[in-house]
Parts: structure tokens; C-alpha cells; sequence
């Protein structure tokens, strides 16, 4: 071993580079020479610069890490397949990150393309179901003349595909459903007169089958998209109805993606504004759609093609992605979907979407947009007219305010007290801190929502509004002070509210949307724990449907058995639950044809078979699920949904943005 040589001098500090080894090892060599040394230090300096920058980087990623999970909002949205969850991230996505969301439009032409193309591929496969079925009786009949006219696709794009009595060799794949032989259907089927002029729409839409193909593969790029299969075989766009007449469907696998960013080819990271999605593989497309629209349209509007539907209990306009209204616009050449045809469009979605939802300023009366600010004038002018007015009017009045547990309850003896109060109250919506308000003749019950600078707001404001009153203070004090709130309000909620938004809790989202099919569900237990909030997806209009995955379950049955897995689970004993009983729209739509919910829910008895009781007797049975099976005393939020309307579900959104935070500051203790 070489003689070892130190530069440090000092008994305790050479012995202790005696004893490390690292040391030794990190020695400058004996015979250094002074330019060499010199040249080492700086090689050494510039080596810890850029481990500085490195330590550095890591700390500012560790930090920002840290603010950015006090940020955080985190949202599990939970439900059975096609509850409605990817509708609800939608909307989310539209609302509070607008910029983003409108550059993303166009991305989804491909999408709602298929959608349509899913929806005329559904009638075509009905109708050459039919042909196929009149042409073997006309051939036993031996009757040449009304043999069938021959099926052969005329398009490049029926290229080689065999056909069978109008059904290309793509059905085997495409078709959403195959009819089960029934008596009673047939006959149904049967008495539906066809012609001639069916058989060439059959033929010159054909085309169609390919064009599903080509869409599919520019969504699935490659591997991603893909037919679910095993318990997932589900129809495209629908489940089947339990009480499917005579016909009954047989259902086929739906096509689905992993994820939109690869599927719409979203670039990841992508700011506000920039646009997304390429042109090019759509574009020949859009072209055949466009040459092909008059044929849709006469297909869709055809009253004989109608009749065959009914015949096969096929409700297509209650399916998801249904859009065949909306042909002429979708296959226009240049069609850029608008935010409803998004929302409504349906793409499958396997696994588990992360999205992080950054609030932009301005959006969900956040930030210092124009309209907010705006509001917050136009509800400061109102507190103005009438507030200060009747206060000043009304200086002798006595205002009764006591705290109940989630605001105040104001009883005022004068009216204009209330409408004082409503005043502010209105003003506030405006701000977005009130979660619910209602005026009632004199009283005004305020439930209070937001942090806890809101609720210091409003003590402050009426417990000096209380002695105020209370005491008989002057008018002209009465004037100062109520002019001195007047400016507090203001100075609040223009200056320091986007501040603190910006700053807080809940000015990041970060939302889990999951595969709803049996076989997926497995796949939610690791966001449980990790999550501040499950907006479960209860779709109530499917009383009458089956699951895909076990036609032996009825959805709204399986919708109840999750609900009670999920509040019996410990691991959720501490997290917010909403429930969006969805697809209002469909529920009253399904009533007014006639459909009895009692026929399905023999407990619903002899109720109104309308929307409204539909409506709250599922609500009853979800709170006595939660009654019964909590694991321990929770409050749960309820709400009655139709998720594809997004101006409600915007209003919605709202009122559960901020009940989320309330939650989750009460459980911080900061309420
Ligand atoms: N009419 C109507 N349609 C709805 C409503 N909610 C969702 N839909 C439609 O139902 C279809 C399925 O909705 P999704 O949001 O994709 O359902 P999901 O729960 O994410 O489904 P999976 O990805 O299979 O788990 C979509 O075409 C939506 O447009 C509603 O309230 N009313």
C-alpha cells in the first residue's frame, strides 16, 4: 500500500481521514504539479456547480410537489360503463379549463365521425338482417321475381370483403347486434314493407362499414384501440333492455381506447391555446361522409326503416353517441365538433384516465375575468340599492341572527332586512362562496360555503351587523358603517379573491376517471386511499336494462350492490361522496313512452311514474343504503343529474367544487 500524504494538518482530522476510506480514495494524487492542481480545483468547482443545480432542481420539484398536493384537489369519479363518468370529466374540463378545452375540439371529429357512422352501421345491419330474411323465404319460394338484388359493394372500400345477403365480412366485428330468432319479431318485422329503393341504400352506404374501420384504427393507433371483450362484450353504444320484446339483441364487443391523449393524439403538457389535433388521416373521411349525407339522411328519415327499428325494440336515439339528427352538420366538410357534440360523443375508455384540471382564471367565477368582475359589481351595486337603502331605512330594526350548523338563520321582523340580507346573499352567489341560499317571507337562511376566510367574513359582518341593529345605533353612524362595509366588500372580493384561489386548495384537480365494467373495477382500489372525493355515477334510467357484462343483472341492481360496496368500505370512511343520479333526460324520455318503472322495481309500487318521484325514491334508497351499511356516520351529497347538459352541470359543478372544499377544510379543521 502507497504511502499515504495528507495536506491537512491537524492530529484529530487526520486521523479521522486515516479512518475513511473515501477519503483516501478522493486524495489529489501525490506528485500533483501546480498546474494540474489547478486545473483539477476548477474541474472540482465546475462539478459542484452543477451538483448545486442538480441538489437545487431536486429541491424546487420536491417543493413544488409539496404546494402543489396542499393544491390539489383529488376526484375518483366511480360508476358502472357508460354511467355517464367521462361525460362528468367533460364537463369539468369545459368549464373550469375553457382555453384548453376549446383547443381539444376539433381533436374529437374523429370521434363523433365514428359515433355517427356506429349509429347508420347499426340501421344497416338491421336491414340487411331483414333482406337477408326475405330473400331466403323468396328463394324458398322459388319466386325469381322478388329475388333480391344483388348486395355487392360498388366502393373501393367493400374491397374484397364477402358478402352474404348484405352483410359484408366487416359485420362480424362492426355489427351491434344480431337479431334472435322470435316468432312475434318476425311477424313484426315482417308486416315493415321493404323495396327496391332499401336495397340500393344498403349498397351505397356500405362504404360505411370501411369508413368505421379506417376511424377506428386513426383512434386505436394500433395497439391502444381495441374491441372489449370477455365480460366487457358489450354493443356499441347501449346495453340491452331487460325486457327487450320480441326480438331481443345479441350484443357485440364496443370499441374502446386506453386513454384520450393517445387516442385524440393530445400532446401531453400542452398550454392554453396552442391547438391540438392533426388534420390528415380524417380528411378522406370527411369526404366520404360528405359524399354519402343525402343517403344517411334517407336512411334515417326513411318511415319504413323506422318501423323496422320499433320492430326490433332497437331505441337507437336513447344510445350512446347517437347523433343521426345531426348529420348534415357532422358531415359537412368543414365540421369542427362544438362543445355539446363532445360532451355527447362516446369513446370507450379502458383503465384508469389521470387529468389534471388547472383552474384558469375567469372560469367558474374565478380570478379577475371581465364577467366576474362584473358580477361582483353588479352584486355590490345591489347591495347598494336595496342593502343599503333598507338599512339605512330601516336603522330601528331588530334582526334576530342565531347560527344553526352550516350558516346563519336571520329572522328579521322588517322585510327589507331580508331583502338586505337576500342582497348580499345574491351578491356572494356571485362570488361563488355561498352554497345555497332561500328566502322565505322574512327569513333568510344562508348556508355558507368556501374557507375560512368566508366564514370570518361573515361572522364579522353580522355580528356588527347584529349590534348594529340590536344596539340602536344612530343613523349616521348607521351610514358610515354601512358605507365602511360597503368598501371592505369590495376591496375582498375584487383585490384578495384570485389571490387566494390561486393559492389554495382546490385551484389544481386532479381527476381519476376509471373503466366502469365488471372486469375493470379491480383496477379502482389503489386511488381509494389517495383521493379527496368519489362522485359516483348512478344511471337511474337504466331501471329496464341488463348489464352487458351479466345480461342476468339489471344495471340499476348493480348500480345499488356498488353504491353499497363503496360506503361499507373502510378505506372510504373518510372521503367525500357524491352521487350524480344521472340521465334524467333519458328517465323522463323512457316514462313518457309509456315505460312503468314498477314493472322493473316491484318496491316502487303505486308511485307517480314520473320523473320527480322516480327521482326520490332512489334517493331515499341511496341514503338508506348509506343508513345501513356506512361504515361509520358520513354526509353525502345528492343530486339529480343529465350530465350532457352542461349548463346545469356547470351550476352542479360548482355547488360540489365547493362542498368538496368545505369537506376537506372541516376535516383539516380550519372550519
Ligand atoms: N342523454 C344522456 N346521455 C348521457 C348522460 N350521461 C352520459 N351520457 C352518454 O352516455 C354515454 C356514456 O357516457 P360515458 O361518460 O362515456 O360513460 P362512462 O361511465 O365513462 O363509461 P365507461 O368508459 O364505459 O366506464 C356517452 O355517450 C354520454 O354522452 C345523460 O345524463 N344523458
Amino acid at each position: 500500500m502507497p504511502a499515504r500524504t495528507t495536506t491537512t494538518t491537524g492530529g484529530a482530522h487526520h486521523r479521522s481521514q486515516l479512518s475513511d476510506p473515501l477519503s483516501f480514495v478522493l486524495q489529489p494524487p501525490a506528485d500533483e504539479t501546480p498546474t494540474q492542481r489547478t486545473a483539477r480545483l476548477a474541474k472540482e468547482q465546475e462539478e459542484k456547480r452543477v451538483s448545486d443545480a442538480i441538489d437545487e432542481d431536486l429541491r424546487k420539484e420536491r417543493n413544488d410537489k409539496k404546494k402543489r398536493s396542499k393544491r390539489e384537489v383529488k376526484v375518483l369519479l366511480l360508476g358502472q360503463s357508460e354511467s355517464g363518468k367521462s361525460t362528468v370529466l367533460k364537463n369539468f374540463r369545459l368549464k373550469y379549463a375553457p382555453a384548453q378545452w376549446k383547443a381539444e375540439l376539433r381533436s374529437w371529429r374523429s370521434v363523433i365521425q365514428l359515433n355517427l357512422v356506429h349509429n347508420v352501421v347499426t340501421i344497416l345491419d338491421v336491414l340487411s338482417e331483414r333482406l337477408a330474411v326475405l330473400d331466403g323465404a323468396s328463394s324458398n319460394a322459388n319466386t325469381p321475381s322478388s329475388s333480391p338484388l344483388p348486395v355487392t359493394a360498388s366502393s373501393s372500400y367493400s374491397n374484397g370483403s364477402a358478402t352474404s345477403g348484405g352483410r359484408t365480412s366487416f359485420d362480424s366485428t362492426l355489427s351491434d347486434m344480431t337479431f334472435l330468432s322470435s316468432a312475434t319479431a318476425a311477424a313484426a318485422a315482417a308486416r315493415v314493407p321493404l323495396t327496391p329503393k332499401h336495397r340500393v341504400l344498403l349498397l351505397r352506404l356500405s362504404p360505411l362499414r370501411k369508413v368505421a374501420e379506417d376511424l377506428r384504427r386513426t383512434l386505436g393507433g394500433g395497439a391502444e384501440g381495441q374491441f372489449a371483450n370477455g365480460d366487457d362484450d358489450a354493443a356499441f353504444g347501449g346495453h340491452g333492455v331487460l325486457d327487450a320484446g320480441p326480438s331481443g339483441v345479441r350484443k357485440k364487443a364496443e370499441f374502446a381506447v386506453r386513454g384520450w391523449i393517445t387516442a385524440l393524439g393530445l400532446r401531453e403538457g400542452r398550454k392554453s391555446g396552442e391547438e391540438d389535433g392533426s388534420e390528415s388521416p380524417t380528411d378522406s373521411t370527411t369526404e366520404i361522409l360528405f359524399s354519402l349525407r343525402d343517403d344517411i339522411l334517407a336512411l334515417w328519415e326513411d318511415p319504413d326503416v323506422r318501423a323496422l327499428l320499433r320492430a326490433a325494440n332497437l331505441r337507437i336515439e336513447d344510445r350512446a353517441g347517437f347523433f343521426l339528427p345531426d348529420t348534415a352538420r357532422i358531415t359537412a366538410l368543414g365540421y369542427i365538433p362544438s362543445d355539446n357534440d363532445v360532451v355527447r360523443a362516446r369513446l370507450r375508455t379502458l383503465g384508469v384516465q389521470e387529468w389534471r384540471v388547472v383552474l384558469e382564471p375567469g372560469a367558474g367565477g374565478l380570478g379577475n375575468s371581465g364577467l366576474g368582475l362584473a358580477s361582483k359589481f353588479a352584486g355590490a351595486i345591489a347591495f347598494g340599492i336595496f342593502g343599503l337603502g333598507d338599512v339605512l331605512r330601516e336603522a330601528q330594526s331588530r334582526l334576530v341572527l342565531s347560527r344553526v350548523s352550516d350558516g346563519f338563520l336571520v329572522a328579521a321582523p322588517q322585510a327589507a332586512d331580508s331583502r338586505c340580507l337576500f342582497a348580499v346573499w345574491r351578491w356572494r352567489m356571485a362570488a361563488g362562496d355561498v352554497r345555497t341560499a332561500s328566502m322565505r317571507r322574512r327569513n333568510v337562511h344562508v348556508d355558507v360555503g368556501g374557507g375560512q376566510q368566508t366564514r370570518t367574513v361573515w361572522g364579522a359582518v353580522y355580528r356588527v351587523a347584529h349590534s348594529f341593529f340590536c344596539g340602536g345605533v344612530a343613523v349616521d353612524a348607521g351610514v358610515v358603517l354601512g358605507v365602511l362595509l360597503f368598501a371592505i366588500f369590495i376591496f375582498i372580493f375584487i383585490f384578495f379573491q384570485p389571490l387566494r384561489i390561486s393559492d389554495s386548495f382546490g385551484a389544481e384537480w386532479v381527476i381519476y376517471d376509471v373503466g366502469g365494467s365488471r372486469s375493470m373495477r379491480h383496477a379502482w382500489l389503489p386511488y381509494f386511499d389517495a383521493v379527496n372525493a368519489i362522485i359516483f355515477l348512478a344511471p337511474i334510467s337504466c331501471f329496464d336494462e341488463r348489464l352487458t357484462e351479466d345480461p342476468s343483472v339489471n344495471r340499476l341492481e348493480d348500480t345499488l350492490l356498488l353504491w353499497k360496496a363503496i360506503v361499507g368500505s373502510k378505506l372510504l370512511g373518510k372521503i367525500t361522496l357524491i352521487v350524480f343520479l344521472n340521465k334524467c333526460d333519458l328517465l323522463k324520455r323512457k316514462l313518457q313512452s309509456g315505460i312503468m318503472v314498477n314493472k322493473y322495481m316491484i318496491s316502487f309500487g303505486s308511485r307517480e311514474n314520473e320523473v320527480g318521484s322516480v327521482v326520490k325514491y332512489l334517493k331515499d334508497k341511496f341514503k338508506d343504503i348509506l343508513r345501513a351499511d356506512a361504515s361509520e356516520p358520513r354526509t353525502t351529497y345528492l343530486y339529480a343529474t343529465s350530465v350532457t347538459d352542461t349548463k346545469a352541470t356547470a351550476t352542479t359543478l360548482n355547488i360540489v367544487r365547493d362542498g368538496i372544499i368545505r369537506e376537506h377544510l372541516k376535516h383539516a379543521e380550519f372550519v
